[in-house]
């Protein structure tokens, strides 16, 4: 049930959600929190100034040794979403990447110090659950829930760790099925979660989750989310959410990775911070499974752990894509595949503008552009860099400034390529900030891992062949190349005359780390350019398909 509150409510802080649409929550049915704390008053009384209430998340939840899951993984989640995580801890366990070595509950008496520490005087929006280790925990929970009253309750039926070890007594059932869940907002079991909580019921397809979903709902809880982490591998990775009337088949593509640990808990603790803010139910789901995706396909080659179940990571990088996602989000090798460098010369010989030019090369496929502009007065080219920029964004293609870090700066472009007579990359990074990309020009293994110590993201390495663009350019051939990228720790994109003829020559030479070509003349020296560019994607596309 939902209705709308019309009165102005005043803000809490800058990012909060001023929808005026509050849902009445289950579990403070008898309570209007939910509008206390939407419309917060000073003590004073003043609303001209109103009280920075931070949307409050309240875990209780076991403590993972290994950061990966658990409180610490509620932590995480909740502060790489911008809502405060305060935290009731139910059990400390021995854990890592292998599984659970060990389970110390704490004293049920000290877990509900805990809560009543943390109710009785704190303002908490949300109480999401992970571990409740007895039923002793679950009855004073629920207890304490009745006490103080909150917005909005979210339980992960936590039963059996994702490396299959028992993080809960299996007796524990009974109170989530007679006590936590009627009160639940949403529950939000795994297959086998779910298969428990029914009795053993067969989970294999989107179609018996629905009919789960429809079944757990029928326990007491506002909503359900059947989670499919553990669907076979090659399906993607699809949720079904019932919310009372409606199944919804929630789908991400599943990202190949180990780095799964704690996306159960991350999920639960993200839907309870969205919910904090103010969301409604569905958009809240949709968010927190849009984060998991996200931070398992950014984290899906880190190492943590000798074991086959890592952590993910909640922050890196994430927080550009979170609060600003028309801003491109960091660096990625792959974009190096398609290399364009403009070049005003050539596109006047043609009678074309370079912002033409860059819109036909991303048009063939150009996955990163660079301009360099070696004749412009400063402010021409700001204006030029300032229309890249735009055209760039809007296609999710990264735009670097050739030398120019002032430009670059003054049009927000996604960094800087600098050559080894250009400012030296260490400044150029101390300039930039940690957010946008640096590549170097390097010919030498020497001055491969001196960029990479200077903190570049990638090199240029060339000219591998001889070419116009730069007339007295000493060339190193295909061996020069190998070389650089034997001894680059960073990702190489190689530059030179290259073109369609001998695309391929380059990318076959065997370096794993050579990830694309840089090309000028081939594409801009043409006249037609989104074509031109299309045959060499098409090349450059069959050879990494192949590898
Ligand atoms: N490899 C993956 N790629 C994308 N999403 C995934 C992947 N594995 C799990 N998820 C998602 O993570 C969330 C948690 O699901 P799941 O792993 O099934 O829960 P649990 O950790 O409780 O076992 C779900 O939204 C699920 O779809
Ligand atoms: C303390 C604790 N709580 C919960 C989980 C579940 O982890 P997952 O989210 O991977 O199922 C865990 N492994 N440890
Ligand atoms: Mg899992």
């Amino acid at each position: 049930m939902s209705f709308t509150l019309t009165g102005s409510l005043p803000h809490r802080l800058s990012f909060q959600f001023q929808v005026p649409l509050v849902t009445i929550p289950k579990s403070s049915c008898n309570s209007i929190k939910v509008m206390t704390m939407a419309t917060s008053i000073n003590n004073d009384g003043d609303t001209s100034n109103p009280r920075k209430n931070i949307p409050h998340v309240l875990t209780v939840a076991g403590s993972d040794s290994g950061a990966g899951a658990g409180i610490q993984a509620d932590l995480k989640a909740c502060g790489a979403l911008g809502v405060y995580c305060s935290t009731v801890i139910t059990a400390v366990t021995a854990q890592n990447t292998i599984g659970v070595q060990g389970v110390h509950p704490v004293p049920e008496s000290f877990v509900y110090e805990q809560l009543t520490s943390v109710l009785s005087d704190m303002q908490v929006d949300v109480v999401k659950t992970g571990m409740l280790p007895s039923i002793g925990v679950v009855k004073l929970l629920c207890q304490s829930l009745k006490e103080f009253p909150v917005q909005a309750l979210v339980v992960d039926p936590v039963m059996i760790s994702t490396s299959g070890d028992i993080l809960a007594d299996p007796s524990i059932l009974i109170a989530f099925r007679e006590e936590l869940l009627p009160m639940a907002d949403i529950v939000t079991p795994n297959l086998k979660e779910a298969s428990a909580l029914l009795g053993g019921m067969q989970l294999e397809t989107i179609a018996d989750m629905c009919s789960a979903a429809k079944s757990i709902h029928k326990l007491g809880p506002r909503c359900v989310l059947v989670k499919g982490g553990d669907l076979p591998a090659p399906v993607d990775a699809i949720d079904i959410f019932f919310d009372g009337e409606h199944c919804h088949e929630l789908r991400a593509s599943r990202i190949k990775t180990h780095n799964t640990h704690g996306t159960g808990c991350t999920l639960a603790s993200c839907i309870a911070a969205e919910l904090a803010k103010g969301s409604l139910m569905l958009p809240a789901v949709q968010v927190a499974k849009h984060f998991v995706e996200t931070a398992l396909d950014y984290s899906k080659d880190i190492e943590i752990g000798s074991g086959p179940q890592g952590p993910f990571d909640h922050f890196s990088k994430l927080r550009r894509s979170i609060y600003n996602s028309s801003v491109r989000r960091g660096f990625d090798p792959n974009d190096l595949l398609l290399y364009a460098i403009t070049d005003s010369g050539m596109n006047k010989k043609w009678t074309r503008s370079i912002t033409d030019a860059v819109k036909a090369a991303i048009e063939g496929g150009a996955t990163i552009v660079q301009l360099r502009e070696k004749d412009a007065d400063t402010r021409e080219f700001v204006e030029l860099a300032k229309s890249c920029v735009e055209i760039c964004r809007a296609h999710g293609v990264p735009l670097l400034i050739n030398d120019r870090v002032d430009v670059a700066l003054a049009c927000n472009a996604d960094g800087v390529h600098v050559g080894q007579s250009d400012m030296s990359p260490r400044i150029v990074r101390a300039l930039l900030g940690s957010e946008k990309i640096i590549g170097v020009s390097c010919k030498t293994p020497e001055q491969a891992l001196q960029a990479w110590a200077d903190g570049a993201d990638y090199i240029g390495c060339g000219g591998v062949f001889p070419t116009s663009t730069k007339a007295n350019n000493i060339t190193i051939g295909l061996s020069g190349l190998k070389t650089v990228c034997s001894a680059s720790k960073l990702p190489v994109v190689a530059i030179g005359g290259i073109n369609n003829g001998n695309a391929r020559s380059v990318m076959e030479i065997g370096t794993p780390n050579l990830r694309g070509v840089a090309v000028v003349s081939a594409l801009f020296d043409r006249e037609f350019v989104s074509s031109e560019t299309r045959k060499l994607h098409s090349v450059l596309m069959d050879v990494v398909s192949n590898k």
